[in-house]
């Protein structure tokens, strides 16, 4: 894409004039369907917006999200990449979830080279305090919190069979005659990468290649990054509820940054779910309905806010700077 065209999408997007290296970060989720995941979307962005995040996010969007939801999303400030489908290779597989078929389209954002280093969230997280700092690391990995592996969707797993759990090694030991335990796994559904058209090629050939399983995407990625692979902690994609239920020794809600509503999707959430009357629950899904009805989080209220203290900021240095003595630099005469 063009130099002028992609200045014009990402102040388009975010109606702020981008700095140089910030056109090169951003955060990215990703949409399918005329569902209410574009609830998820929304809530993200105005999430971001609450802590001040400096990047803008971008949404990749199938062709199956209808035009009224790219228009709330461009509404609120996102940046929408309409992307193509990818499917895996034909396979007789039994996804833990039949629709995560669709989740191997997340992979075109390896594509989006004209950032140098994004942040993946799903639509079904929210983020409760600035991570700006991530886009930070070092390159050449992939940062990532650990999945969690007890929950009945891994029933088809030899983790789950023996009782295995990498957020517990040493509670069920991975049994010595099945030789090592399975390396670190992360959960795709935050992670700092660098977008690259050659990785995105070698991911697309890869699959081609692969057999698919029940994960889909999430086991994929976490096969092809195995040795880029770097663990973030839990307070970076806090999975809701596997760790809050089967591993609460190994969470500190205050401390906690991303919320990822794997179960319940806030915007679903009606209390009568089995174990969601829980008042941790109750609290987080309460949090997020507070940043989606928050009028002032709208990209437009929000920005002119914004503003608004920028220029009295400015004002404000400006009177100060009259009021004091200026001292002027007079420069030293040159040497002799
Ligand atoms: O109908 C759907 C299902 C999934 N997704 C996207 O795919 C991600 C992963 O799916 P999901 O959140 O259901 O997976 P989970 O993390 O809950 O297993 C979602 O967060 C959305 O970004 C979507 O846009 N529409
Ligand atoms: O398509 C596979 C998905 O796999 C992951 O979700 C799973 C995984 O975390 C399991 O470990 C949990 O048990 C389960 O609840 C949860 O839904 C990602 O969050 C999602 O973005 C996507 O990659």
């Amino acid at each position: 894409m063009a130099d002028e065209e992609l200045t014009k999408e990402v102040i388009a997007g975010t109606d702020t004039k981008p700095n140089k290296e910030s056109l090169k970060r951003a955060y990215v989720t990703f949409l399918a369907g005329n569902g209410d995941y574009v609830k998820g979307v929304v809530g993200l962005a105005k999430g971001l917006r609450k802590v001040r995040s400096a990047y803008p996010l971008v949404v990749a969007t199938l062709p199956d999200v209808p035009g009224e939801h790219l228009h709330i999303l461009r509404s609120q400030g996102c940046i929408v990449r309409e992307i193509e489908p990818i499917f895996p290779p034909p396979n007789q597989t039994q996804f833990a979830m039949a629709y995560y078929v669709i989740n191997y389209s997340k992979l075109r954002i390896w594509n989006m080279e004209e950032y140098k280093k994004m942040i993946y969230l799903d639509a079904d997280i929210q983020v409760y305090d600035n991570i700006d700092h991530l886009f930070d690391t070092e390159d050449g990995y992939l940062y990532a919190v650990m999945d969690c592996f007890c929950g009945a969707t891994w029933s088809h797993s030899a983790q789950y069979k023996v009782g295995y759990c990498q957020q517990c090694p040493h509670k069920v030991a991975w049994p010595s005659h099945m030789g090592s335990p399975p390396p670190l796994y992360f959960n795709a559904g935050m992670f700092v990468f660098e977008p690259s058209s050659v990785t995105y090629h070698n991911l697309l050939h890869t699959l081609q290649l692969t057999l698919p399983t029940p994960f889909a995407e999430q086991d994929f990625l976490n096969m092809f990054f195995q040795e880029q692979y770097k663990p973030l902690p839990s307070e970076y994609n806090l999975v809701l509820m596997a760790m809050l239920w089967r591993h609460p020794e190994n969470v500190d809600l205050k401390k906690v940054k991303v919320v990822h509503y794997c179960e319940p999707k806030p915007w679903r959430y009606t209390g009568k779910e089995a174990n969601m009357d829980r008042e941790d629950i109750k609290m987080l899904v309460a949090k997020w309905w507070n940043i989606y009805d928050d009028k002032s989080l709208d990209f437009k209220a929000q920005d002119l806010q914004v503003a608004a203290e920028q220029e009295t900021l400015s004002r404000s240095s400006i009177m100060a700077s009259i009021s004091e003595p200026t001292i002027s630099f007079v420069p030293a005469p040159p040497a002799a």
